[in-house]
């Protein structure tokens, strides 16, 4: 067996997923920013992205690869650092979630090809 066929996909980019929900210890990474509470924020960033709504994008198998799962995941993370200034908690979260959810998924690009 290898994983694509015998468990889907989906699966593994869930659990993936799960442990960059661990990461966020904060909790600023969850769920869209509230643009009511932060009335600029649509100006500077074009493309929101956040943990759920990852989430509801496996659950639409809209991620064929983990390459594009990584895409929204670094979006997540430029926007973070675009909108936030650097001495603000938000950008040393974003920097802090940069780099072990790098590491997340580095371990997660190697166990699918172990896999294969
Ligand atoms: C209730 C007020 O919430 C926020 O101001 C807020 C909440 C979450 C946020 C955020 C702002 N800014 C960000 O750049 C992303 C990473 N997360």
């Amino acid at each position: 067996y290898t994983l694509k066929s015998l468990w889907p996909f989906h699966a593994f980019l869930h659990s993936v997923l799960q442990q960059l929900i661990l990461k966020d210890t904060g909790q600023i990474f969850i769920e869209p920013v509230d643009q009511t509470e932060v009335p600029d924020y649509g100006d500077i960033v074009k493309h929101p992205m956040d943990l759920l709504t990852m989430e509801l994008k496996i659950k639409n198998s809209e991620y064929n690869s983990l390459e594009v799962f990584e895409n929204d995941f670094n979006l997540m993370i430029s926007n973070c650092l675009a909108y936030n200034s650097k001495d603000t908690i938000f950008y040393k979260a974003g920097i802090k979630m940069r780099d072990q959810g790098g590491s997340v998924l580095r371990n997660a690009k190697r166990d699918l090809k172990i896999l294969d």
